[in-house]
């Protein structure tokens, strides 16, 4: 730990589930400083966000659905290293709140799943110009990170694979961006999976799945009862390779979110995959 004074955060989603989850994380984190509460849900606006989150002191942040004020006034803050927003909002919303936080000069470290790639190359673009760093993190568990080694180490050696991603039923969006990424993953090793070996016909649309990279299957299940689950499942002659993680607790992602907050500041530009700050 060093003297620098702490660095300002910003968390926009602050009364979701996440949202309180980073809430507490920051607060407990003596190097951090949680200086703005965002979150346009008009049933908890200027409740104490600490208290919202559970924690038994008030934080004295109230949580205000003014985000563009929020951002002026954390960059007009010369006293303090540059600020970072996290954002797990939802995916309709999140490109344009990157966006704003860049344009402020403002880091965001983006949790919030959904994004096009045709999106994620704008913004890639944008904090180039801007000299900006931004992270964006499909998935903040190691866990996650070693599954993913650990397919791609599998992938040398199995042609079929398959993913299956299980979340809890108030998930906006399909696939998981998780899913998502692991099939990208995949995909980059430069081989094609899934070669067919018979003509296949869905009798119900969707019933083998959407189909990502390099012919990688993605299916999505949606049920209370879950928070996130994923089995990345290899076949081959006599064989099958599952592999499986689970969240039974948010508070998973907290090491990660909190590296990230960490890291971002030495960024000049986006960096995709906790993988890649570890
Ligand atoms: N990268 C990772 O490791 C993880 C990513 N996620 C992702 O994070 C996102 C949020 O997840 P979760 O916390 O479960 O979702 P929640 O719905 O519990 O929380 C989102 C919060 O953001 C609010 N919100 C929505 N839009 C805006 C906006 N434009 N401005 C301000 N606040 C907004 C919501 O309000 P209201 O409810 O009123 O709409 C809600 O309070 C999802 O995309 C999810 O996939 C989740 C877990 C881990
Ligand atoms: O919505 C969630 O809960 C999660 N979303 C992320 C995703 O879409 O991959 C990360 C994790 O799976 C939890």
């Amino acid at each position: 730990m060093t003297n620098q004074a702490p660095i300002p955060v910003i968390v926009n989603g602050a009364a979701g589930k996440m949202g309180r989850e980073v809430i507490k994380a920051v607060a407990q984190a003596p190097d951090l400083n949680l200086v703005g509460a965002i979150d346009h849900s008009l049933e908890h606006q200027d409740k104490d966000a600490g208290e919202l989150a559970g924690l038994s002191e008030p934080l004295e942040v109230p949580i205000t659905n003014q985000l563009e004020p929020m951002l002026g006034y954390v960059a007009g803050d010369r006293q303090s290293p540059p600020g970072v927003i996290v954002d797990f909002t939802h995916p309709d919303s999140v490109y344009d709140n990157i966006r704003s936080a860049i344009a402020y000069g403002i880091r965001p470290v983006v949790g919030t799943t959904g994004l096009s790639p045709e999106q994620i190359q704008d913004l890639a673009d944008f904090a180039d110009k801007a000299s900006t760093g931004c992270l964006i993190i499909p998935n903040f568990s190691i866990g996650m990170v070693l599954l993913q080694q650990a397919a791609i180490a599998a992938s040398k050696y199995f042609d079929h694979v398959e993913i299956i991603e299980l979340h809890h039923n108030q998930k906006a969006d399909a696939p998981s961006g998780t899913a998502i990424q692991t099939a990208q993953l995949l995909g980059e090793l430069g081989k094609t999976f899934n070669p067919a070996v018979v003509e296949e016909t869905e009798k119900l649309p969707g019933a083998r799945g959407s189909i990502a990279d390099e012919g990688i299957r993605i299916h999505s299940v949606r049920l209370p009862g879950l928070i996130a689950h994923q089995e990345v499942i290899f076949g081959a002659a006599g064989q099958i390779y599952t592999l499986r993680h689970d969240t039974s607790d948010r508070a998973c992602y907290m090491p990660g979110v909190l590296l990230a907050i960490r890291k971002i500041l030495a960024l000049k530009s986006l960096v995709y995959g906790l993988e890649k700050i570890l």
